[in-house]
């Protein structure tokens, strides 16, 4: 991992907002907390981040991500579309949107991010007291190399990737607000619904 990545000063005026910042290392279980959390408290507004890898299964650009050419993200780095971005895989960007926090923030909703543990720790900079960050841990790396060969969406390779990348990432987990095991998914998604609803309530 870099220990920069790229990062835009506050851009948001007056607005006020909250956000939630969730990193993990791929596969520990992330997308699917969030989307539990976003089920279960309305208040919440999913950042749909921007990528240049290629959509996998049933996602859906504008759904799950912004799906772009590698041009067109490069384009919109140009224009400063970025809260922050980040090469996490090679020729692999991916990035926050401002327009996704001013959208959230116009209409009372708290921003949820989803992003790799530098990206987590820039955002957690640029947002401060308004924000909270969440570290995700998997039970081990065997446990996680489970999962991702379950989830079966990335080659061998990409697995491998994936895995060199997530020993690095849970060396940051003591520099998050928060450090949550995701060993059993019911106790996990409980115990994190906690924490959220108190800091919607702070
Ligand atoms: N810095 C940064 N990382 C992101 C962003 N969006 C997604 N990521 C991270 O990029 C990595 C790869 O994401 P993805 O290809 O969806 O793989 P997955 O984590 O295995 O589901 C994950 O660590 C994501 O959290 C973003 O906007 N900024
Ligand atoms: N606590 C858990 N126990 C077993 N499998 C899990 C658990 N949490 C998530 N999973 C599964 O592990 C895989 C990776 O989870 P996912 O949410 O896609 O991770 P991430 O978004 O962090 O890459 C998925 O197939 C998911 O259903």
């Amino acid at each position: 991992m870099n220990t920069s990545g790229h990062i835009e000063k506050p851009f948001w005026g007056d607005l006020p907002g909250k956000c939630i910042i969730f990193s993990a290392p791929s596969g520990a279980g992330k997308t699917t907390i969030v989307k539990y959390l976003l089920r279960q408290i309305p208040n919440l507004s999913f950042s749909i981040s921007a990528a240049s890898r290629q959509p996998r299964g049933k996602e859906e650009s504008g759904v799950d991500y912004h799906f772009f050419t590698v041009a067109q993200f490069k384009e919109r780095i140009e224009k400063k579309e970025f809260v922050e971005w980040e090469e996490v895989y090679t020729n692999n960007f991916y990035g926050t949107l401002k327009s996704e926090v001013l959208k959230a923030w116009k209409n009372n909703k708290i921003v949820v991010f989803d992003v790799d543990a530098l990206g987590g720790k820039n955002l957690k900079s640029i947002f401060g007291e308004r924000s909270i960050s969440i570290f995700i841990k998997p039970p081990s790396l065997f446990v996680l190399e489970q999962r991702l060969k379950n989830r079966g969406t990335e080659t061998p390779e990409q697995i491998k990737m994936r895995l060199d990348k997530a020993n690095e990432e849970i060396a940051h987990a003591d520099d998050f607000d928060y450090t949550l095991l995701n060993d059993n998914l019911e106790h996990a998604c409980a115990e994190i619904k906690v924490i959220i609803q108190d800091f919607i309530q702070t």
